[in-house]
């Protein structure tokens, strides 16, 4: 049966679901549409699907007998009122990252959800659908490099847009890694420490770029991250694990080698949007696969708490330059597999 689904928030990232789950994926289909900017609402369904019902608000959206599951695709602020009423409603939801925009607001998430007694939620973290990042957990868990000891990490931006300021090299960049790199090697996070360098010369003036991260993890692997969000030269996500036999590293993403005016050279992505493109779609399809098995096989709302009391822990190590503990909550049952 063809899963019926709502989507609340229809800018950049969910018009691309959309179009995703109206079409180009199997087994789903969208009926309804909500954003607080209506006409942005009105415009995603004339172009991409003209039959769904416009709704005045979330809320509404979610009552909506019609819709069978919801996608949050809205700004973070307005996440957890979005998912929480989703788990009231008993519908299975699908929420781009962040969760919640605090560990208290995801955390009461986790509660809802365990409340309700089945699993209902999941994090729109895509990295973990990557072919290439597949690949590399591929060869850690199966100890083809032995037990990882180390993992050496970059998450490079050519640019950011003048509104990216503060703390979004943590809560908007790293955070992609504080899901995967967990995911990667099967073990949470105890501690954060932010190591700040000099100062690109390209960095705005609300913004320390670029610095290193250090996760320690509860078996002791240290993860080092350098985020740089300024770089010039290209979107580059590097990650190499080092285990006790070897060491394994990410793939690149496949570019034609060229040897010209007497160079050897490949190109280097520039646009984030297109560097996972490929993920999104194996994320959404297999979604809508899990939930009209009434199953999520993805990223949890544990994964998405545990995400955001690291984030938080990273913040205040960039802000006092000590090591901080990552002080999570006991995982419920309901969560461990
Ligand atoms: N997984 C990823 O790789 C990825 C990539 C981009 C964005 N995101 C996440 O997706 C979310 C949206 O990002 P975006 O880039 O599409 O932003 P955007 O600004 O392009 O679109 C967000 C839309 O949500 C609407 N909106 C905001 N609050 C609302 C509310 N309370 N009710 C209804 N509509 C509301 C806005 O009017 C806007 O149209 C963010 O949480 C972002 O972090 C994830
Ligand atoms: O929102 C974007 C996106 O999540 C990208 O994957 C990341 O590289 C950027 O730094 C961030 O600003």
């Amino acid at each position: 049966m063809t899963l019926d689904i709502g989507v609340i928030g229809t800018g950049a990232i969910g018009r691309e679901h959309i179009a995703r789950l109206h079409g180009k994926l199997a087994g789903s289909r969208i009926v309804a549409l909500n954003d607080m900017d209506r006409d942005s609402a009105r415009a995603a369904g004339a172009a991409l699907c003209p039959e769904a019902r416009l709704h005045d608000s979330g809320q509404a959206l979610i009552a909506d007998p019609a819709v069978k599951a919801v996608v949050v695709a809205s700004w973070g602020p307005s996440h957890e009122e979005f998912v929480l009423a989703a788990i009231a409603a008993g519908k299975p939801v699908f929420c781009e990252k962040p969760l919640a925009t605090t560990a208290e607001a995801c955390l009461r998430i986790v509660e809802a959800e365990v409340a309700a007694g089945r699993p209902l939620v999941q994090v729109g973290f895509m990295r973990r659908y990557d072919a290439g990042y597949r690949m590399l957990k591929e060869i850690v868990s199966t100890g083809r490099i032995g037990a990882p000891l180390m993992l050496h990490c970059a998450h490079r931006n050519p640019t950011v847009p003048a509104h990216y300021t503060g703390d979004m090299g943590i809560t908007d960049t790293f955070i992609h890694e504080i899901d995967v790199l967990r995911w990667l090697v099967g073990n949470d996070y105890v501690s954060a420490q932010v190591i700040k360098g000099r100062k690109s010369r390209h960095a705005g003036p609300d913004l320390e770029d670029p610095y290193l991260v250090i996760l320690k993890t509860r078996s002791g692997i240290v993860i080092d991250t350098e985020i740089f969000v300024n770089c010039q030269f290209g979107y580059d996500i590097q990650c190499q694990v080092v285990g006790e036999d070897g060491a394994a590293s990410l793939p690149e993403p496949p570019a034609v080698p060229m040897r010209q005016a007497s160079m050897a050279s490949s190109a280097i992505m520039m646009d984030w949007k297109l560097r996972f493109i490929d993920s999104y779609d194996v994320e959404l399809q297999e979604w809508v696969d899990a939930t009209r098995q009434g199953r999520v096989t993805g990223p949890t709302a544990w994964d998405g708490y545990f995400a955001a009391v690291t984030s938080d822990a990273c913040v205040e190590a960039k802000r006092t330059g000590q090591i901080v503990a990552i002080d999570a909550v006991e995982a419920p049952d309901f969560y461990r597999s």
